[in-house]
C-alpha cells in the first residue's frame, strides 16, 4: 500500500509547531540546519588545509613538491565539490524497516555524503548505493523501506514535506495523518523553463534509475520518446560512473557528444552543479581538433552520401591514389643537373611503400630513402663521382633540401594532411571519379561530393577528415624515436610517483594515481585537466563516451566517435522517431551492429515530463503518420492550456504574427518562448520579430523570444513553442514529418500553431478543437 502526504506548511518563527505536521517540520528544519553546519565546518577546514598546503614550503626536496601537488590536488577538488552543493544540499529521507519491532534506520540523501565528527553518516551521496532505494523503491517492491520523504527546500529553510509511505504499519500515528500532497515530482516539472537545463537528483525515477546505475562495461542504448528525460538521465549516468569508476574515468575521463553548441550550451551547467569536471562536452563537428564545423550541409543528399560507410572504402582508394608511379619516372633540377630516377624505380619505391601496410605518411620516409638514393646515384653517375655509404648518405640529405627534388618525391609519395586529402579529392572530378568508382559510389553520388576548393568544412565533412587522418597517419619516424626514450622516462617517473603515493598513504584511495602524478610533472602539459588534454588530442581514448541525440549520427560520424571509445564502454542516447538526418538512423541494429556486432544492452524510456497529455496528443497523431511502429510516450502531467491553431491570411505571416507571439509572451511571463519554422522562412521572420533572437546565436537560450529550425531546436525545451508552417516544416525535407515531432514537442506548457494555407491533416485534431 502507498499513502502520500504533503505539507507545505512552515513553522512559526521560533520554529514552534502547532500541529503534528508543523512539529515534523520544524524537526526536519533542525537536522538540515545541523547537515548545513557540518557543510560549513568542513568547508572551512578543508580551506584551511589548503591554505596551509600552499603556505608550506616544505622541505625543498623533489619528494616533498610531489607531496604538496597531491595534497592540493585533493584538498581543492574537494573544495569545489564542497561549494557546488550549497543549493539543494539535502533532499531526502528514507526510512528503512526495522527488524523485530524494532525502528529501523533512517538515511538522509543530498548532493554529496557527509559525516559528522564522529564519522556517523549524516547525509548519503545520491550516488552511494545505499541511496539507490530512494530512486527505485515501489509500493510493490519497497526495498525495505517504510518511508520516502522528499524535502523540498529553498536557501537552507525547510518549505515543505513530500511523504510517500510504503508500509503504514511501521509509521507513528503522528505520521499517518496529513494531507496527500502534490509529488516532488510535478512540483519539480510545473517550474518555469530557465533556458538552461538543471539537475533533478532529488527526483530521479526509477525506469531512469535503472540507467543512471547500468554497469559501466558495454554499449547500453537509451531509446525513449521526446521529454523522456534521456538527457538528463544520461548525464546523471556521467556523474555515477565518475564517482563509482573514479579510478578508471578520471584518468581516461567521459566525453559527451551533442548534437550543436546551443544543445551543449544548454546542458552545459548540469555536470558541474553535479561536481564533476573530467567530462568532455563536444559536437561531432569540434571531434577532430583544429576545425570547428558547425554548418550543415546545405544538400541532404550529400549528407547523406557522405555520412554512408562507403566512405570509409572511398578514402581508402583516395589515399591510394595519391601513391603514383609515372611510367616517364621523375625528374628534378638541381645545380643546372637534371636528374632522373626512371618509372620502374619509382614503381619500386611505391611497392615497397604499400607493402609495409603502415598508414600513408608514415610509410614516407621509406618510400623517399628510395628515390633519394636513385637521384643520388644519378647524380654521381654525371658527375662521374664513386659514391660510397657515407658520400650516399650526405648526398641524400642534401637532396632532399632541394625544392625540386621535394616537388619530384611528391609526385610518387606527396605527404599529405587530411584537410589537403580532402580538398584535392572533392575538387578534382578525375581522382573524385577514380575513388567513387571504386567504393561502388553511382555517377550521381559522386556528383554530390564535387565541390571547389576552399569552400568551409561542415559538419559532415569532420568524419571524413577523421577517417582520413587515421589513413594518412603521420611521418613519425623521428617522433617513435623520441616516444621510446620518453615512455622509458615515463615508467621510470610512474615508478617514483608510486613510491610518493604510497608513503604519503594515498595509494590505492582513488584521488590520484601514479600515472596521472607522474604525468602532472611532466612538460608541457603538466597542470592541464584530464578534459584539457583528451579535448586537444584526436587519439585520445576516453573511459566512457556518451551519444545523445544518437539517431543522427552517420555511419561515418559512429566511426569517428568509435574510434575514441576502444573499450566500446558507451551510452547511446536517442530517439528513432526523431531522426531527420538523411543519413541518420533508422533502427539501433542497423548503426551498431556492424561495429559491436549485436553486443549492446537497451533501456526504454515511456514517461514523458516536458510534454503535457493535450499537445502530446497532437504530438501522437503526426508520430502515427511517420513512425507508425512508436509508442508514444505517456505524459505524465495534463491540464494545462489546450493547443491551438491560427490560421493566418496567405502572405500576411509578418504582419499577423507579431500578435500571437506577443500573446503567448505575455502568458509565460519570465518564461521561455520558442518560435520554430521552416529554414526558408527565417527571413520574412527576421523582419517580423526584430527583437527575437535567431539560430545558433550565442544568446538564444537567454532570450525571451527565440527563433529556431526544428532541427536547431532538437534537444531543447521552451514553456510555449509556437510552430510556424507546419506544411512547410514537412515539406522542407525528406524526414520533414518527423521534423514537425520535434517542433511540437519543445513545449512544456504551450502549444500555437499558425498555419496559413489548410492545416495538415495530420494536425486534424487542433482544427477540431477550434
Ligand atoms: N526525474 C525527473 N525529475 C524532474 N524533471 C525531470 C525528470 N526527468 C526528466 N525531467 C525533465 O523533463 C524534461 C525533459 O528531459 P530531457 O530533455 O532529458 O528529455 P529527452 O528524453 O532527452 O527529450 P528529447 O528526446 O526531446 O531531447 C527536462 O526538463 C528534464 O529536466
Amino acid at each position: 500500500m502507498e499513502l502520500r502526504q504533503g505539507s507545505d506548511v512552515s513553522p512559526g518563527p521560533d520554529g514552534s509547531a502547532a500541529d503534528p505536521r508543523s512539529a515534523e517540520l520544524a524537526a526536519e528544519q533542525e537536522r538540515l540546519r545541523l547537515r548545513y553546519a557540518r557543510l560549513d565546518e568542513v568547508r572551512a577546514e578543508t580551506e584551511r588545509a589548503l591554505r596551509a598546503t600552499f603556505g608550506s614550503h616544505g622541505t625543498g626536496t623533489r619528494q616533498a613538491a610531489v607531496e604538496r601537488e597531491v595534497r592540493a590536488d585533493e584538498l581543492a577538488r574537494r573544495l569545489s565539490q564542497l561549494s557546488g552543493v550549497e543549493r539543494g544540499l539535502c533532499f531526502g529521507r528514507i526510512d528503512l524497516a526495522g527488524a523485530d519491532g524494532e525502528a529501523g534506520e533512517t538515511y538522509y540523501i543530498g548532493r554529496i555524503g557527509l559525516r559528522d565528527a564522529d564519522h556517523e553518516p549524516l547525509l548519503v551521496d545520491w550516488r552511494a548505493p545505499a541511496a539507490a532505494p530512494f530512486y527505485t523503491a515501489t509500493p510493490a517492491r519497497p526495498r525495505n523501506l517504510v518511508r520516502r520523504r522528499h524535502l523540498h527546500t529553498r536557501d537552507r529553510r525547510v518549505l515543505g514535506l513530500d511523504d510517500e509511505v510504503f508500509d503504514l504499519d511501521g509509521l507513528a500515528e503522528s505520521d499517518r495523518r496529513g494531507l496527500v500532497g502534490e509529488g516532488a515530482l510535478l512540483a519539480a516539472l510545473r517550474r518555469e523553463r530557465t533556458g538552461r537545463m538543471g539537475d533533478v537528483v532529488a527526483t530521479i525515477q526509477a525506469e531512469q534509475d535503472r540507467v543512471i546505475r547500468s554497469e559501466l562495461p558495454g554499449a547500453l542504448v537509451v531509446q525513449g520518446g521526446p521529454g523522456t528525460g534521456k538527457t538528463v538521465a544520461a548525464l546523471h549516468r556521467a556523474a555515477y560512473l565518475l564517482y563509482t569508476h573514479r579510478r578508471v574515468l578520471a584518468r581516461r575521463g567521459v566525453l559527451v557528444v551533442g548534437p550543436n553548441t546551443t544543445f551543449l550550451r544548454y546542458i552545459g551547467q548540469v555536470l558541474p552543479s553535479l561536481g564533476e569536471t573530467d567530462v568532455v562536452l563536444s559536437t561531432l563537428g569540434e571531434l577532430f581538433p583544429g576545425v570547428a564545423a558547425t554548418r550543415d550541409e546545405p544538400d541532404p543528399e550529400t549528407a547523406r552520401v557522405k555520412g554512408d560507410a562507403r566512405m570509409a572504402d572511398l578514402l581508402r582508394h583516395a589515399v591510394r591514389g595519391r601513391q603514383r608511379a609515372p611510367r616517364r619516372g621523375i625528374t628534378a633540377h638541381v645545380d643546372d643537373m637534371t636528374l632522373h630516377v626512371p618509372g620502374e624505380v619509382c614503381r619500386r619505391a611505391r611497392d615497397r611503400g604499400r607493402a609495409l601496410r603502415r598508414p600513408h605518411n608514415a610509410a614516407h620516409r621509406t618510400v623517399a630513402a628510395e628515390l633519394l638514393t636513385a637521384f643520388a646515384r644519378d647524380q654521381a653517375r654525371q658527375l662521374s663521382r664513386p659514391l660510397d655509404d657515407e658520400d650516399l648518405r650526405y648526398a641524400r640529405a642534401a637532396l632532399r633540401q632541394e625544392e625540386s627534388v621535394r616537388a619530384a618525391l611528391a609526385e610518387v609519395w606527396p605527404l599529405l594532411t587530411p584537410q589537403q586529402l580532402l580538398t584535392d579529392l572533392f575538387a578534382d572530378p578525375g581522382r573524385l571519379h577514380r575513388a567513387a568508382r571504386s567504393a561502388g559510389l553511382s555517377r550521381e553520388e559522386e556528383r554530390a561530393l564535387l565541390r571547389p576548393a576552399g569552400a568551409e568544412w561542415t559538419v559532415a565533412d569532420v568524419p571524413l577528415l577523421d577517417e582520413a587522418a587515421e589513413l594518412l597517419g603521420e611521418d613519425d619516424s623521428a617522433a617513435r624515436a623520441a616516444a621510446r626514450a620518453a615512455e622509458r622516462l615515463r615508467r621510470a617517473e610512474e615508478r617514483y610517483a608510486q613510491g610518493v603515493l604510497e608513503i604519503t598513504g594515498l595509494a590505492g584511495r582513488g584521488f590520484l594515481d601514479a600515472a596521472i602524478l607522474a604525468g602532472r610533472h611532466r612538460a608541457p602539459e603538466a597542470h592541464l585537466t584530464t578534459a584539457e588534454r583528451a579535448a586537444a588530442d584526436r587519439t585520445w581514448a576516453y573511459g566512457h563516451a556518451i551519444v545523445d541525440e544518437a539517431q543522427e549520427l552517420s555511419a561515418m560520424a559512429w566511426r569517428t566517435v568509435l574510434r575514441r571509445v576502444p573499450t566500446r564502454s558507451l551510452t547511446v542516447v536517442g530517439d528513432i522517431a526523431q531522426t531527420s538526418s538523411p543519413a541518420g538512423a533508422r533502427s539501433w541494429a542497423q548503426v551498431l551492429d556492424p561495429h559491436l556486432g549485436g553486443r549492446w544492452r537497451e533501456e526504454r524510456l515511456t514517461v514523458n515530463y516536458r510534454t503535457p497529455a493535450e499537445i502530446m496528443a497532437v504530438a501522437a497523431d503526426v508520430l502515427a503518420e511517420v513512425a507508425p511502429d512508436v509508442e508514444p510516450p505517456e505524459s505524465v502531467r495534463d491540464g494545462g492550456t489546450p493547443p491551438r491553431a491560427v490560421r493566418v491570411v496567405e502572405g500576411a505571416l509578418a504582419a499577423e504574427l507579431p500578435p500571437v507571439v506577443a500573446a503567448e509572451s505575455a502568458a509565460v511571463g519570465t518564461g521561455r518562448l520558442a518560435v520554430i519554422a521552416p529554414a526558408a522562412r527565417l527571413g520574412e521572420l527576421r523582419r517580423a520579430l526584430p527583437d527575437a533572437v535567431f539560430g545558433a546565436a550565442s544568446d538564444v537560450l537567454d532570450s525571451p523570444v527565440a527563433v529556431l529550425t526544428p532541427v536547431q531546436a532538437k534537444g531543447l525545451e521552451f514553456d510555449a513553442v509556437v510552430v510556424v508552417d507546419p506544411a512547410g516544416i514537412v515539406a522542407a525535407a525528406p524526414q520533414g514529418g518527423r521534423d514537425l515531432y520535434v517542433a511540437i514537442t519543445r513545449a512544456t506548457r504551450r502549444l500555437t500553431v499558425v498555419h496559413e494555407g489548410p492545416l495538415p491533416p495530420v494536425l486534424k485534431r487542433l482544427a477540431d478543437a477550434d
